[in-house]
């Protein structure tokens, strides 16, 4: 196919901005013009970058020739098609597939990178610098580059060779561990929690890097761990296991909980309103107000006669629906919160209140619903302008803006560097 065919085939089906030209209501987003090399696959760093991209930044994603980030092919979906998952992840970004086990594969990212302003990956550690991608080779072509790593456990110590996964952090962290009480067992947390956090965290490291090198002019690495970012989500509870010898456990908080209605559950937490068993007991429609009793009187006798207090919670609960409930702990000032299935949350008016739900087109798929940025600027809010990018679909594009001819680029696709 030639460079001509293969422009044209990309005007008629992308919808992309050109680089450089995110803007919303007529501002330019708050990362226009940043220019960023994603070598992120998964969920962890493409969760990083399409943040970035929700906010205006060029994300060249870099893919493996034929193959392409393997959660473009985990959730097979209808005519082959890529799922939704990854459609929605990778919105915003464009496609270059380069084989980076070529030397002229290594040769265009190095252009390709030579002017930009982030480079970030979530390979095992050394990966990118087995590539010949490391920060200090890097560095010595693009000075003011930003290096960005997220990994398991960081390029060193015991577990530094080591793959890195959501359920895996879980484990080695604690957070597998922390349950309400001894008697139930460890599970995995069953969403991508350390993933997103994790992507949350390369995502802020290289804003941070942005910032420093607009002051000062140099740029840096940043590495983010899924193990550190497990570490720090148990901050309240590590500095009690630190400084006083055993963990705090939000969990068993006496007054708090979750009770079966008959029609579905409420979630109870009793710790932000004065008096707080006096008004549950007022509204679950006791006869009496349950701080009267000596075995119920303070927090301390509260927490070693748990069992019996929420024995009359639940037992009160079970009599009536989760609105009633929910509207008499409202009356009484207390937080509380119908226990919502996802596809109940997703229909909730709060959801749409707050514009949570996009959609953008997809030429093979139709129309793809997908979550919206959570975070909101007034004058530059998050954009969606278009899903992820075909494997490979702009090779052409991009080698062209980075100073390749027509001529090389036909020869780098013949010798299959780029496919
Ligand atoms: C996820 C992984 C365990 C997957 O391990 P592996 O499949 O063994 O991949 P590695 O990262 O070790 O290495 C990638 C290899 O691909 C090669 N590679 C990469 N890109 C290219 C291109 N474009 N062309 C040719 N070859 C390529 C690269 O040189 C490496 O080969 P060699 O140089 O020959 O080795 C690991 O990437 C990892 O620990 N990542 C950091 C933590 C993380 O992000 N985990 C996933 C979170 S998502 C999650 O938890 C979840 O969804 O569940």
């Amino acid at each position: 196919m030639s460079t001509d065919t293969l422009l044209d085939e990309f005007e008629e089906t992308t919808t992309a901005s050109p680089a450089g030209a995110a803007k919303s209501n007529g501002i330019p987003l708050p990362l226009d013009g940043i220019k960023i090399v994603d070598f992120t696959q998964v969920f962890m760093g493409p969760s990083c970058t399409q943040l970035l991209g929700d906010y205006g930044a060029d994300i060249i994603k870099v893919e493996r020739p034929g193959v392409g980030d393997i959660s473009r092919n985990s959730f097979p979906d209808k005519d082959g098609q890529d799922n939704p998952i990854f459609l929605s992840i990778n919105r915003n970004k464009r496609s270059v597939s380069v084989d980076t086990r070529t030397d002229e594969g290594k040769a265009v990212l190095r252009r390709v990178m030579a002017d930009a302003d982030v480079v970030v990956s979530n390979f095992r550690s050394g990966v990118m610098e087995r590539m010949g991608f490391g920060y200090e080779e890097l560095k010595a072509e693009n000075p003011r580059i930003i290096w960005a790593s997220g990994t398991g456990f960081g390029p060193v110590g015991p577990y530094s060779h080591k793959g890195g996964q959501d359920a895996i952090a879980q484990a080695y962290s604690g957070v597998m561990w922390r349950r309400e009480s001894d008697d139930q067992k460890p599970a995995i947390y069953p969403t991508t929690l350390c993933d997103y956090i994790t992507g949350m965290h390369l995502m802020q490291g290289i804003l941070l890097a942005l910032r420093t090198r607009e002051a000062s002019g140099f740029g840096q690495k940043v590495e983010v761990t899924m193990y550190d970012s497990m570490l720090h989500l148990q901050m309240q509870e590590a500095c009690m296991q630190l400084n006083r010898g055993y963990e705090v456990n939000w969990g068993a908080m006496p007054l708090s909980g979750v009770f079966e209605t008959t029609d579905g559950a409420v979630c109870m937490v009793g710790g932000f309103t004065p008096d707080p068993l006096a008004r549950i007991s007022e509204a679950l429609g006791l006869d009496e107000d349950l701080t009267q009793r000596p075995e119920f009187a303070n927090l301390e006798q509260q927490f070693k006669h748990k069992p019996a207090l929420q024995a009359i919670f639940r037992e009160r609960m079970a009599t009536n629906t989760t609105e009633y409930w929910t509207n008499q702990l409202e009356s009484q000032g207390l937080l509380n919160a119908p226990v919502h299935t996802l596809e109940q949350a997703l229909a909730d008016a709060q959801t749409e209140a707050n514009g949570m739900i996009v959609e953008a087109e997809h030429p093979g798929v139709g129309t793809v619903k997908m979550l919206n940025a959570p975070i909101r600027l007034s004058a530059t809010p998050p954009s969606v302008r278009r899903v992820a990018p075909r494997l490979g679909e702009h090779n052409v594009e991009v080698l062209l803006e980075n100073g390749f001819d027509a001529e090389t680029i036909e020869r780098l696709q013949k010798l299959g560097v780029l496919r």
